[in-house]
């Protein structure tokens, strides 16, 4: 399948930051993916965004997008950054034809119109609330029919109605395009029922990558006696009294007349590997970038 990002060895460093913001990047996102870009406060994720969009280059390694670089992918791209910029002065009619203007071939104005919804085309910009400011922003992104669409917190600043509305227009638009979307969030309610691919970004590495499913079933939480679990990889453990409760990335099975097991929610699992920041990535198959020589299909 082919690949709408893929990097390798990516790194980038900022002039007045001490160390880089991203580092030793290694990952592959397959086409036609909804995929979670997560992780705390200053992981990186904007920039990783950024530099997808080709408004950053990398102070190291590479990355592809859609089998290109990014200025050359630019076209089939859309990105809503968190700041959303757009232009003060111009009405919203003004905002979607200049969308229109600069896609040529490509505009969708139906799907443009229908994402800002209700609000008055008449007016300008810079009366809009932020919220109001955002569906605009999301109404020129989807306009484009990008084949991917990088949106950098993109409902933070929505009312719950709003969110769920413009969630379900992108979710229903991108599976009825096939479009690749790569969305970062800190909410993962929002995420977990419209994302099926992760990417968990720490401190500049990415710690886990691939299909939400895949990645989730090769790990375990596991109750028991304090003990020993080898051969299986312990992410995170506590011990309450003589009760071990941990996150494991399991071996074979995990012994069931020791130990009680249930599988792991995608926030435990996320707020695991938060917590042991030592502990080893996991890419899956489908998020392991090609090696050396070959090539993804
Ligand atoms: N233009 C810049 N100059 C210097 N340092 C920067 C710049 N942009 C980002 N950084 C730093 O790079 C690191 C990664 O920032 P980035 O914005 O990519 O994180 P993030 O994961 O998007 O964070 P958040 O969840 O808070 O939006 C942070 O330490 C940040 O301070």
């Amino acid at each position: 399948m082919t690949s709408a990002m893929e990097a390798h060895g990516l790194a980038k460093r900022y002039r007045r930051r001490p160390g880089p913001a991203l580092q030793d990047c290694a990952f592959r996102l397959p086409a036609g993916r909804v995929c979670a870009l997560v992780g705390p406060n200053g992981a990186g994720k904007s920039t990783l965004l950024a530099l997808a969009a080709g408004l950053l280059r990398p102070t190291a390694g590479t990355i592809r997008i859609l089998g290109t670089d990014p200025a050359s992918a630019r076209d089939r791209v859309a990105y809503v950054a968190q700041d959303k910029p757009l232009y003060p002065q111009l009405t919203i009619a003004e905002t979607l034809h200049m969308g229109r203007e600069l896609n040529p071939g490509r505009w969708d104005a139906g799907t443009a119109e229908r994402v800002v919804g209700t609000l008055d085309h008449a007016t300008r910009v810079r009366a809009l609330s932020g919220g109001q400011r955002t569906r605009v922003a999301l109404a020129l992104a989807l306009g484009k029919r990008p084949e991917l669409l990088l949106l950098d917190e993109p409902m933070a600043d929505l009312d719950p109605l709003a969110r769920h509305q413009l969630m379900g227009t992108l979710m229903a638009d991108a599976a009825e395009r096939g479009t690749t979307v790569v969305m970062s969030s800190h909410i993962l309610t929002e995420l977990e029922g419209a994302c099926d691919f992760l990417l968990l970004v720490d401190g500049g590495h990415i710690r886990l990558g691939g299909g939400i499913d895949d990645v989730l079933a090769a790990h375990t939480l596991v109750t028991g006696p304090v003990g020993d679990l080898a051969p299986h990889t312990v992410v995170e453990s506590r011990v309450t009294g003589r009760q071990l409760t941990a996150l494991v990335r399991h071996d074979g099975p995990v012994d069931p007349t020791t130990w009680h097991t249930t599988e792991p929610s995608l926030e435990d699992l996320l707020l695991a590997h938060l917590r042991a920041p030592d502990a080893p990535a996991l890419l899956t198959p489908s998020a392991a970038p090609a090696t050396h020589g070959t090539v993804a299909a």
